[in-house]
């Protein structure tokens, strides 16, 4: 990872309203360049409180909802009303209070076989963003195993370098997933992961240790033009 900006807040609710003052400079910026804002959202815990934190007027207000598109970086391979969908989080959590098209919401396919889910997601992103497939921001999380997106230690899609997206199997879940893989990700021009709760520490300790070697998934979050901003709490980097 290069020189990567690291910024550490007080608690998870620091953390997310930090993100979601990024979130809306991202996308003003974004809107004023290409007159649209293409982002990728993260499941798991900690974006959903940067989600319900983006519809209260302050941040909504100043959101341009209707230019904004949205993608999943990762969801799990069940269908959208379940509680383990990342879409059905981000739904609950912001898409229903918002104003945003329909058409602007691009939720991962989960109907049928994963391989073919994750090509028509791939289609997807490469109708949308055109050639450079490159996403205006790219919110990722990480899990205490060190995965991001659902690029999990020891699984096949780490080392993926022709597709966009992919269906992985996960063994240590016994699940099925679709996920960015390396190449669609590090094609983003930013990349914001959002790492909150004392759990993350082992992990963290030793990626941003001296000389630390290559080992988990999130290590190869290293956008080629881009940059990555790891908004953190004290939590996760101090283990209390
Ligand atoms: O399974 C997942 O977990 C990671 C990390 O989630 P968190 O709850 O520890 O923040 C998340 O980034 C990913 O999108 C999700 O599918």
């Amino acid at each position: 990872m290069s020189n990567p900006v690291k910024l550490i807040w007080k608690d998870k609710e620091a953390l997310s309203r930090a993100a979601a003052y990024y979130f809306v400079e991202a996308c003003a910026k974004s809107i004023a360049a290409s007159d649209r804002f293409t982002v990728a959202f993260s499941g798991g815990s900690t974006p959903k409180r940067l989600f319900e934190i983006l519809t209260t007027p302050e941040f909504s207000n100043n959101i341009e909802w209707k230019k904004v598109f949205i993608f999943w970086s990762d969801e799990r391979f069940v269908p959208h009303t379940s509680d383990d969908s990342n879409y059905k989080m981000s739904k609950l959590a912001l898409l229903d209070h918002i104003k945003i098209p329909k058409k602007n919401i691009f939720a991962t396919p989960t109907k049928g076989e994963p391989a073919a889910c994750a090509a028509e997601y791939e289609a997807a992103v490469k109708t949308v963003l055109g050639k450079t497939a490159s996403f205006d921001l790219t919110l990722l999380g990480m899990g205490d195993d060190g995965h991001t997106a659902s690029l999990f230690p020891g699984t096949t899609i780490l080392t993926e370098t022709k597709r966009l997206v992919k269906e992985v199997w996960v063994e240590s879940k016994q699940t099925w997933r679709i996920s960015f893989t390396y190449t669609l990700i590090n094609k983003s021009k930013e990349v914001l992961l959002l790492v909150g709760d004392a759990n993350k520490y082992p992990v963290l300790k030793k990626i941003f240790a001296k000389n630390a070697k290559p080992v988990y998934p999130v290590q190869g979050i290293n956008p080629q033009k881009g940059r990555i901003i790891w908004l953190l709490d004290e939590a996760a980097v101090t283990g209390k």
